[in-house]
C-alpha cells in the first residue's frame, strides 16, 4: 500500500441500546462455539444443543497493521451456564503486549484479566466506565445482569491478533458465578496448569 496515496475515513454506526451496527454484519458466537468453557459440561452440553446465542460483536474493518486503531462493540447477552454467567471465549493479544481499552455503555459485568505469569485481576462494567486492559493481560467480559445485555466499545492496536488457543486448553484462572443472589469470583476448578 502507498502509504501517501488518499485513504478514505472509516464511518460506522452503533446504537447505544443495543450495540448492534447498520453498517456491519455481527461475528456471533453461539453456546456450541463455546463447548469447554464453562464449569458445567453438563449444562453446557444442553444448552449448546440450541444453540443460544451468547454474544456478538462488530469489526469495524480497518487493517490488522501497525498505526491501525481496531475498534468495535460487544455485546454479551444476559444468561448463566449452571450459576455461571454468560461470558465471552476471551484471549491474549497474539502480541502479547498490547493493550485494549473497553467503555462500558450498557448493563453490567465484569472484565476479567490475568497475565501468563499468573496475576489475576477483575473490574466491574458499569456504563460510563472505561476499563484500560494492560498488554500481556488476556481479557473476557462476564455479564453479570440477569436481564440486560452488556455493551461494551472496544479499541485495541491493528497488529495485535488474537490467541484463543491457551484459554482453550487451560480456560481462566477464576470463573464468575451466582453466589445468593450475586455475583462471586471463585477458583475455576477446570483450571489447568
Ligand atoms: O474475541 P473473543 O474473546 O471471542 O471476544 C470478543 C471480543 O473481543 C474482541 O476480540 C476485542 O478484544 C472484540 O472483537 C470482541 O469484543
Ligand atoms: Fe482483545
Amino acid at each position: 500500500m502507498n502509504p501517501t496515496a488518499p485513504r478514505p475515513a472509516v464511518v460506522t454506526d452503533f446504537s447505544l441500546t443495543t450495540g448492534l451496527s447498520q453498517s456491519k454484519k455481527p461475528l456471533q458466537r453461539r453456546m456450541s462455539a463455546m463447548v469447554g468453557m464453562y464449569a458445567d459440561q453438563e449444562v453446557e452440553r444442553r444448552l449448546a444443543e440450541d444453540d443460544v446465542l451468547v454474544y456478538e460483536f462488530f469489526d469495524m474493518g480497518v487493517p490488522e497493521s501497525t498505526g491501525e486503531v481496531a475498534y468495535g462493540t460487544s455485546i454479551t447477552y444476559p444468561g448463566k451456564v449452571g450459576d455461571e454467567y454468560f461470558m465471552t471465549k476471551g484471549h491474549f493479544h497474539s502480541v502479547l503486549d498490547t493493550a485494549e481499552i473497553y467503555y462500558c455503555l450498557r448493563g453490567r459485568g465484569l472484565m476479567m484479566m490475568e497475565n501468563p505469569e499468573g496475576d489475576v485481576q477483575w473490574e466491574e462494567l458499569t456504563p460510563g466506565k472505561a476499563v484500560y486492559v494492560p498488554g500481556r493481560y488476556a481479557h473476557r467480559s462476564i455479564n453479570t445482569s440477569p436481564d440486560e445485555p452488556l455493551i461494551t466499545f472496544f479499541a485495541f492496536p491493528g497488529h495485535a491478533g488474537h490467541d484463543y488457543g491457551t484459554i482453550e486448553s487451560k480456560g481462566f484462572r477464576k470463573i464468575v458465578v451466582e453466589r445468593d443472589g450475586a455475583p462471586a469470583v471463585v477458583d475455576n476448578p477446570k483450571w489447568a496448569r
